[in-house]
């Protein structure tokens, strides 16, 4: 049965009818105690979701809704390290990767904690060896650079983490994210630096990634000529994270230097695994520990707290009551830390490559929407770039406002808390603007020309959440990242998908893969594919000089 059809979903349809259009300066007059009753604290992490669409009665029939479909029972299915990937026949198990224990959780005839501890281990040393200089180049250089090259999930959380965490990295050391296949993210990431102190982590569950492994021959290419032509170089300058020591063997890093981990490990939630190793670098062993001690607080509190208390079920609950009950195609992520500059982008991987799905688990088509366009900037920048549509455009656009009450040791080393209070004070006044707006009659009495009053009302009743920490520490991130997973994984099990694998993205590269010898080809191609797919060809090798 679809979840449509179920008693739970349609009273929620009755509900929207009942409270759609009720405005959020009505809802707000009515229950003075809504801004601190519809809060809830988990962790280090304050979450207000009073500026949102619903009231009390929502949120009691979202929870059953959770019920209904059995969030509890898949949760803990997904923690037992049941193949709840069942298009992949695989576990999902994360959660394993930050749990501090170092025995006991047996999967597919496994001690889990145990791998995940010894591997743990094994990073924690090569990151010291490498902060403290024992880990030298092949010229006995100790290392100053470390270029990560991976992409998707084995890119984004290190480098996402890394910017978020660079007051509590070594300032010593410089950390470089190559990921793009265009010749220029490499060429640009190496353009000035020394062969004999660069490090590159290659990071890829697979080891099979054409970007991947393209960026990782090159840097071999350039790393080697630049070191006198002596592959032995190699050894001391390359390290892999991978689950595929085979490939890694195949592409000539010794496997005594790889990290590994395990299929029960999806790229998007590898962040936390092996393929963290450049961030534990940059922040050293202890602070890494503090990430994932973050994440496993979010854990926990994902497993056992009821629904209205749940941060990251809300989030998700709440962000589907808009996707299938307001139409609402989009969800912004708007971080007031510039420290978070790239949270919007490891965040559309884990959301959309993980919930942009339209076949159930059964196999029949979805007949609900799932799936949301998550984006994003930091506040302020996004406020004098996209927020006019927010506040008065025509589409209805939820937004998670995230804000830190502290702006971190280097802006307070600075003395820099004013300019933070500044800061803060936007934070505070754009989801009040987005909620509350301002009415014809106020931009009337502010003495406006009649004519420009409609132009200047603002309607208000746009949602949001805000999303509150003392401070962005290893942990409180930990505790970030993790709620967002856990969300996803609440608007999957609602919407009946597999947040888990990502078929998706298969045709696009098979595609890829038969079409780089018809650009690279010496003499005019056979052009076998549609007429405008041939016609861009013919452009490109025109535009490369090449016979088309
Ligand atoms: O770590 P790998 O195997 O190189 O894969 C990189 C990325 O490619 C994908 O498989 C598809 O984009 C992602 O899920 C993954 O994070």
């Amino acid at each position: 049965m679809s979840v449509r059809d179920s008693a739970e979903w349609q009273a929620l349809a009755a509900h929207h009818r009942e409270l759609g259009d009720r405005h959020l300066r009505d809802l707000f007059a009515e229950d003075p105690g809504r801004g601190t009753d519809l809060t809830v604290r988990a962790g280090d992490l304050y979450l207000d979701y009073s500026k949102n669409r619903l009231t009390h009665e929502t949120v009691r029939l979202l929870a059953a809704l959770a019920d209904r479909v059995g969030l509890r029972e898949r949760t803990e299915a997904m923690y037992r390290g049941e193949h709840v990937n069942a298009t992949e026949d695989r576990a999902v198990l994360h959660v394993a990767l930050r749990d501090p224990r170092t025995s006991g959780l047996q999967v597919d005839g496994h001690d889990v904690n145990a791998e995940v501890h010894e591997v743990l281990g094994r990073m924690a040393d090569f990151a010291d060896r490498v902060r403290g200089g024992a880990w030298t180049g092949h010229t006995g250089e100790r290392i100053r650079t470390v270029v990560n090259i991976g992409i998707g999930g084995s890119d984004l959380g290190p480098a996402m983490a890394y910017q978020a965490l660079r007051d509590y990295s070594d300032r010593s050391l410089t950390f470089r994210f190559v990921s793009n296949i265009d010749p220029t993210d490499l060429a640009e990431a190496t353009r000035d630096l020394d062969p004999a102190t660069t490090l590159f982590v290659v990071a890829s569950k697979t080891f099979t990634t054409q970007e991947t492994l393209t960026n990782a021959r090159e840097a071999r290419r350039w790393l080697v000529e630049g070191l006198g032509g002596d592959e032995g170089a190699v050894a001391k300058h390359f390290v892999a994270v991978s689950t595929n020591a085979e490939k890694v063997a195949d592409f000539g890093i010794d496997t005594d230097n790889m990290f590994g981990f395990w299929d029960w490990v999806g790229g998007r939630y590898s962040f936390t695994s092996a393929v963290g190793l450049s961030l534990m670098v940059a922040i050293g062993p202890e602070r890494y520990r503090e990430m994932l001690d973050g994440f496993h607080t979010m854990d926990e509190h994902f497993r056992t707290a009821p629904w209205e208390e749940n941060l990251p079920a809300l989030l998700g609950l709440v962000s589907l009551w808009y996707v299938d009950f307001f139409g609402a195609q989009s969800q912004a992520v708007l971080p007031y830390s510039q420290y978070l500059a790239r949270f919007p982008a490891y965040l559309q991987q884990l959301c959309m490559e993980s919930n942009g799905k339209s076949v159930a688990l059964d196999g029949s088509s979805v007949d609900v929407a799932t799936g949301e366009i998550v984006w994003g900037e930091p506040g302020t920048n996004g406020q004098h770039a996209f927020y006019q549509l927010l506040h008065q455009g025509t589409v209805l656009v939820p937004a998670d406002f995230l804000g830190f009450a502290q702006p971190g040791d280097l802006a307070r080393d600075r003395d820099l808390g004013d300019m933070h209070d500044l800061f803060l004070a936007n934070f505070l006044a754009q989801p009040r603007a987005l909620a509350f707006g301002r009415t014809a009659e106020e931009v009337a009495a502010e003495g406006t020309a009649p004519d420009v009053v409609p132009h200047r009302v603002m309607p208000g009743n746009r949602p949001s959440n805000a999303i509150v920490a003392p401070e962005l520490t290893p942990s409180v991130l930990g505790q970030l990242v993790a709620a967002y997973e856990h969300r996803v994984f609440t608007q999957g099990v609602v919407w009946g998908i597999n947040s888990f694998d990502q078929w998706g993205v298969e045709l696009g590269k098979v595609m890829a893969n038969q079409l780089a010898p018809k650009l690279q080809s010496g003499t005019a191609p056979e052009y076998d594919a549609d007429s405008s797919t041939n016609a861009l060809v013919r452009l490109l090798r025109e535009g490369r000089g090449r016979p088309a």
